[in-house]
């Protein structure tokens, strides 16, 4: 397959190693500069650039047919026109806050334990994030996606960085050295806590679901998700 990576950082970079790996090809690195791109070469490209860029990158892909894989974060304002846009061309999309396979069973988890607790009163329910310090959006892409796991479920309402309100679910994002990604619900009484976790340990695991993805989508037309990708649900 020929991927065209949109974003070469941390994430492009580390796209690429396991992309070869899996016997794939680069044929185009995207990276600031997205002026002289060949779209007819391209089965599939990957974007994972920054909050302020991942919707052009994923107009210019859908307005040149070309299917793309999203897991930039901070950018969902513009989600519902890239829907919309995906819908109008019949392209192929997928975003995702995160694509590693662990997450990904982690909000399964999350939903199913928001539904023991929607009827428990007495807890209430917080997150927190930490990622690296080069981190721009706060609260992380997964963060939000976990909130959105128990608002679905319970009568919570909304989410909030630090302090909220009745019915907010408060997010803490912690920026410390180079932490990959490590997510936190804890459900707090006065008597105990439940609470469940996920570390990332490294960048991998993204990368590898996002390469995933990329191999599903190609030949199908769609708004997909990862829970299409792996089958959950
Ligand atoms: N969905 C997921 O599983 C994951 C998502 N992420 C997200 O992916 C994004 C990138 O993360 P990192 O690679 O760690 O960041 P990074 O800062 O290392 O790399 C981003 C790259 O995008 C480039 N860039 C800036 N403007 C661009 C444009 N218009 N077109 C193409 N490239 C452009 C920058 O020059 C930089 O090299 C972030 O939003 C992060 O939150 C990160 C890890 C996993
Ligand atoms: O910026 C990162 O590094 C990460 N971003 C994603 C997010 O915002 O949730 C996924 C992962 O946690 C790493």
């Amino acid at each position: 397959m020929n991927i065209a990576l949109f974003g070469y950082g941390k994430m492009g970079k580390m796209i690429e190693k396991i992309a070869l790996k899996r016997n794939h090809n680069i044929v185009a690195k995207i990276d600031l500069d997205a002026t002289d791109i060949n779209f007819s070469e391209i089965d599939v490209a990957i974007d994972f650039s920054m909050p302020n860029a991942a919707y052009g990158n994923i107009k210019n892909c859908l307005e040149h047919n070309v299917p793309i894989i999203s897991g930039t974060t901070g950018w969902l304002q513009d989600y519902q026109k890239a829907v919309a846009l995906c819908k109008k061309n019949n392209g192929a999309f997928i975003y995702a806050s995160n694509f590693s396979l662990g997450v990904n069973l982690f909000f399964e988890l999350n939903s199913y334990l928001a539904k023991l607790m929607a009827p428990q009163d007495q807890y209430g329910v917080v997150m927190e994030e930490i990622h690296h310090t080069q981190k721009l959006d706060a609260p992380s892409g997964t963060a939000i996606t976990l909130a959105e796991g128990v608002i679905d479920n319970t009568n919570y309402t909304k989410w909030k960085l630090d302090s909220a309100g009745d019915r907010e679910i408060p997010i803490t994002a912690k920026r410390i050295g180079d932490t990959p990604g490590t997510h936190t619900v804890t459900y707090e009484s006065e008597v105990d806590s439940i609470e469940i976790k996920h570390t990332a340990h490294n960048r991998e695991g993204f990368a590898l679901g996002a390469v995933i993805a990329a191999e599903w989508i190609v030949g199908k037309s769609g708004v997909f998700t990862m829970k299409d990708v792996l089958n959950l649900s």
